[in-house]
């Protein structure tokens, strides 16, 4: 399959030296991705960004949005069929779901991304019952492993990735974005090797960024110039194909 290279977030250490220079994710090599930050740290504002790349440089990707938490966030979304809020995310997730199944048994030979948001996975799981989460959980670990060869990709959005969301979470996230400062059990989670590194100096829009388990920076979220133009390139992609 073909690189499919979008630029993520600046590294902080270039901007230092007056280089807006971006990390870029190659989704082909590195299919899945993680953001997590408590409340407030822009989480919402940097998934935004990253969706609107996919659908700028990838035109031909399908997005598909699952937001538990429901907010306003994705409501310019709402006469979409690829958008789904609260409890209608089991619905959202399903359909995404059998959709990878579908390219997987061969039913469908298209190839190109196809991207589900699940923004506050851990909270869904939590309002599930215990037989309903475990079903869901394992349907999620299916799309990480074997996704890649067939471009379904993952971006989760939650205030911590925990072990028991996500079990083996460094192995199934190829970026794993930690915004704004991290609390004692992430860095034992997620920084245990390079934990000198770890300042208590970020702020809004700031954060690190853990590649392939090993790969570590500081990051910074680029500012929005245009929302409207940002939401623009994801309904695009969300109404792709419909
Ligand atoms: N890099 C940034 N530059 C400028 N403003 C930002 C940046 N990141 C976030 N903001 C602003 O900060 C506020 C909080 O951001 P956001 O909603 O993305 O946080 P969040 O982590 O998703 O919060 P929650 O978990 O409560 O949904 C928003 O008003 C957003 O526009």
């Amino acid at each position: 399959m073909e690189k499919q290279i979008i630029p993520l977030v600046y590294d902080e250490d270039m901007l230092k030296l007056h280089h807006s220079i971006y990390v870029h994710c190659d989704m082909t090599s590195n299919p899945h991705l993680a953001i997590q930050g408590v409340t407030g740290t822009g989480k919402t504002y940097l998934v935004k960004q990253i969706l609107a790349r996919i659908g700028l440089y990838l035109p031909t990707s399908k997005i598909t949005v699952c937001d538990f938490k429901g907010d306003d966030s994705f409501i310019f979304l709402e006469d979409c069929d690829r958008y789904h809020r609260f409890v209608d995310c089991m619905n959202g997730f399903n359909e995404f779901y059998d959709s990878f199944i579908k390219r997987q048994t061969r039913m469908n030979t298209d190839r190109n991304l196809h991207i589900l948001l699940f923004d506050e996975w851990g909270s869904f799981l939590n309002y599930l019952d215990k037989k309903q989460a475990e079903e869901y959980r394992k349907k999620l670990s299916i799309i990480l492993m074997l996704g890649r060869s067939f471009n379904y990709h993952i971006l989760l959005a939650q205030q911590r990735l925990s072990a028991e969301d996500f079990p083996k979470v460094r192995d199934n996230f190829n970026n794993i974005i930690t915004l704004g400062n991290p609390s004692k059990e992430v860095i034992g989670m997620f920084y245990s090797d390079i934990r000198e590194q770890i300042q208590n100096d970020r702020g809004l829009g700031t954060g690190y960024m853990l590649t392939n388990g090993t790969d570590f920076r500081k990051i910074v979220v680029p500012t929005v110039t245009n929302m409207a133009k940002v939401e623009h390139y994801i309904k695009r992609a969300v109404e792709y194909g419909t």
